[in-house]
């Protein structure tokens, strides 16, 4: 949970990043309390994953005065001191695994962030932590078991252990529910209450809004590489608001304080 007076996990201001001569990222202004779980929505091509790259430093935001790029509370963060503060399983890190690497393996290789192990020196405690986080996600069952043998759903847990190992502040979790079953979808949920409830921060990227559980309170909305709105969600998802996002004519519901959006 937050400390009083501690500062904000993410604290971003004018922020603009370039790709070739397009502006991915437009002047975005964005603050996001440790604890604070929340979703950023948009439609293709809004900037969501670029945000992301930015956050872990594979984009750099241009060097403009009144920029601020800071992470609980400083401007500049190692990428390694940044993996203890933030999780990250991005969208394209599932093809990355998908190799002859056990599932444990995998989240022990948090503690290196590479991919798998080889020469890593693993200790003890690194071996008592992966097992506390298997434990807490319920997939001690499938330790042994190869990447390869996995199911997109059970391989996704292994990515969000991995991200997990040093306990951090926030999970930040890109596109999650992609390629999900039903069956899969319901355990990934479930788990990601469990995480949002441990007092970790949970950030998720994503275009559904039934991928928004109950836990998350507020909505960031994104187009064109700018924040479109951001307030608490029964405020921001709207007919009005989403349709206007998506650019689509589109009825929301809301039941048991989750969110559907039918009719387009
Ligand atoms: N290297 C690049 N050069 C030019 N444009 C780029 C480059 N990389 C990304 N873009 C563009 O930047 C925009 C934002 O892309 P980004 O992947 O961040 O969006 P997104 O919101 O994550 O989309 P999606 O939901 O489809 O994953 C897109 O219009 C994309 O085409």
């Amino acid at each position: 949970m937050k400390a009083p007076h501690s500062p904000p996990l993410l604290d971003f201001a004018n922020l603009t990043v370039m790709r070739g001569d397009k502006k991915v990222i437009d002047s975005l202004s964005l603050t996001v309390d440790a604890g604070e779980h929340l979703a950023i929505l948009g439609p293709n091509g809004a900037g969501k994953s670029s945000l992301i790259r930015t956050i872990t430093r594979e984009y750099y935001p241009l060097a403009e005065e009144d920029r601020r790029f800071r992470i609980l509370g400083q401007e500049v963060w190692d990428v390694s001191g940044l993996r203890s503060m933030l999780g990250i399983v991005s969208s394209d890190l599932q093809s990355v695994f998908s190799r002859e690497i056990t599932g444990r393996e995998v989240v022990l290789s948090g503690f290196f962030a590479s991919v798998g192990l080889y020469h890593h020196a693993v200790t003890a405690a690194m071996e008592e932590r992966a097992d506390e986080v298997l434990g807490f996600l319920e997939v001690e069952h499938l330790g042994n078991r190869p990447m390869t043998e996995m199911s997109t759903g059970e391989a996704r847990r292994f990515l969000i252990g991995r991200a997990l190992v040093h306990d951090p502040q926030a999970l930040v979790l890109d596109e999650p529910t992609t390629g999900l079953d039903l069956h899969a979808l319901h355990h990934f949920r479930s788990v990601l209450r469990k995480i949002a409830c441990s007092g970790t921060g949970v950030i998720m990227v994503t275009h559904h809004l039934h991928d928004i559980i109950p836990e998350i309170a507020r909505v960031v909305m994104m187009k064109d590489g700018r924040v479109y709105g951001d307030g608490p969600k029964e405020e921001v998802l709207t007919d009005e608001v989403i349709g206007g996002l998506f650019d689509v004519p589109v009825h929301i519901r809301e039941e048991g304080g989750w969110y559907y959006a039918t009719g387009y």
